[in-house]
């Protein structure tokens, strides 16, 4: 990717901008391509909520994600280049070519050392690589370049502001676009905010399951005994309800609130261009390579916390003991090891894998947690090794290929994103993907032509959510089933 090195700060003087686009598009022209003109600065602190909620529309894609216990938080608004791909086994391979070559056809300048500054192309994958069209309104596979990206990493902020260049592009109107884009952005102020309020106040809402629980329960037992039968090890089995909200949802009052009950998980949220939002808070990390450094989630294994210190610590050392969950724990783990050992990673370390798991403690739920470090080579890419580990066996079940077709036998719902990778790469290899679980994807019922906001009290917005339970050996069907409601519940809190 070349850079243009600039001692000018190209947005506070416009016949530097316009200069630079000028550059852009002589090579546009040169190379007969269209050219992608990126700017990256340093900016005084802005919150990238503040940001979302000032430019996040539904004709736009974007996509938030904020990670509390690092103080990091990104946003990405609209797009300047995109790639979709509805369905596919290749789908990974076709992000990366389209990341390749987008980079190859950009022309950087501006601040792009600090890490959490410039390029992040952002990426959202739907469970399966055959998305059904009718009820996942996501492809199976989509990135983009925004058109504006804000990153806060503890107290500093950056921007960056990326403008697809045709070779016949009228300068004068692009330059002027570009730098009132800018005018707006640093103009939000981050008091816009609203202040916090806890949702479940404001917002009535009517639910029904897609399915019965009872269903749940009795695939839970079915799948029991097809693991007794050694059909296979484990399956990770998901219900799904449906809510309809009386008043609008609020996407960035439900981040909030997700921030605000959940501040050790990813809060993340992400919007298709055609008002379809899908939205959580996900403790589950897949992917996380940052100056070489990779780091994933083994995450399964649950007990819910205690209403007491004692009675909490009991659960703890209960879920710590328990040998079924030790064995469903064990099987992510050596899932992950062997893919990234196929990768030719090196995970035979005791630093890479510690010996006992660690306990994670959210607000309402915890779980055997162990992450697994190792090196990346520069030539091994994140999407390389994402297309590997979707889905792990805390998602799907193990061995993979039967868990995902009795997933399909079992569940009658398209999991659409739910439990699959969400996140970012940037142009140094670094990346960040989460598990898209503890989630929901809200959307807009179809209204009738008879419809009457007088006598129809509802807001038109319909929320999606998603829970899932790990089975295995010696699973209790009823613990699963109450492991699933305290999930919904827990969101069901924080979404609506
Ligand atoms: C599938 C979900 O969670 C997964 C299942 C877990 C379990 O069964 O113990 C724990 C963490 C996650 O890996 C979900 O929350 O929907």
């Amino acid at each position: 990717m070349p850079v243009v090195p600039s001692d000018a700060n190209l947005l506070q003087d416009r016949r530097e901008l316009y200069r630079f686009l000028a550059t852009c598009q002589q090579v546009a022209v040169e190379k007969q391509c269209p050219q992608i003109a990126s700017i990256s600065l340093e900016v005084p602190p802005l919150d990238p909520l503040a940001i979302l909620q000032a430019l996040a529309r539904p004709s736009r894609l974007y996509f938030y994600l904020e990670n509390g216990g690092e103080q990091e938080a990104i946003a990405a608004i609209d797009s300047a280049v995109e790639c979709e791909v509805s369905r596919g086994k290749d789908r990974f391979d076709r992000v990366r070519e389209f990341v390749r070559s987008s980079q190859k056809n950009t022309i950087a300048t501006g601040l792009l050392d600090p890490p959490f500054s410039g390029l992040h192309f952002f990426c959202s994958f739907t469970f399966f690589d055959d998305p059904s069209s009718e009820s996942s309104p996501f492809p199976a596979a989509r990135a983009f370049l925004p058109r504006w990206q804000i990153s806060r990493s503890q107290n500093r902020c950056f921007l960056a502001i990326n403008t697809c260049l045709q070779s016949d592009d009228d300068l004068d109107r692009l330059s002027e676009r570009v730098w009132q884009d800018y005018q707006n952005i640093i103009h939000i102020p981050s008091n816009a905010l609203p202040q916090f309020e806890p949702l479940h106040r404001l917002n009535g809402f009517k639910k029904f399951s897609i399915e019965q629980l009872r269903n749940f329960k009795e695939s839970a037992i079915a799948a029991i005994d097809a693991i007794g039968d050694r059909q296979f090890h484990k399956i990770v089995l998901a219900h799904a309800i449906d809510v309809t909200l009386k008043t609008p949802f609020n996407l960035v009052h439900s981040l909030q609130n997700l921030s605000e009950l959940y501040p050790d998980c990813y809060i993340f949220a992400t919007g298709n261009g055609r008002g379809d939002r899908f939205i959580g808070a996900s403790p589950e990390r897949l992917l996380g390579i940052r100056n070489g450094q990779l780091v994933t989630d083994a995450l399964a294994g649950s007990a819910p916390r205690g209403r007491t210190p004692r009675e909490d610590e009991a659960l703890a050392q209960a879920l710590l003991d328990s040998e079924k969950e030790r064995h469903e724990h064990r099987l992510v783990i050596d899932f992950i090891t062997e893919c990234l050992q196929q990768l030719g990673l090196n995970v035979a370390n005791n630093r890479a894998i510690p010996l006992v798991p660690h306990l994670l403690q959210l607000s309402n739920i915890q779980h055997l947690w162990t992450p697994i470090r190792t090196d990346v080579p520069a030539n091994v890419h994140p999407l390389e090794i994402l297309a590997r580990l979707h889905p792990t066996p805390a998602v799907a079940g193990s061995p993979q290929q039967t868990a995902c077709e009795q997933i399909r036998h079992y569940e009658r719902f398209d999991r659409g994103l739910y439990a699959a990778p969400l996140g970012w790469v940037d142009d140094r290899g670094n990346a960040e993907f989460i598990v898209g679980i503890r989630s929901a994807w809200i959307h807009s019922k179809p209204q009738s032509p008879a419809f009457n906001a007088s006598t129809n009290p509802d807001s038109g917005d319909r929320a999606r959510l998603y829970a899932g339970a790990g089975i295995v050996a010696g699973s209790d069907p009823d613990k699963e089933l109450a492991e699933i409601q305290l999930k919904l519940q827990a969101l069901l809190k924080a979404l609506v």
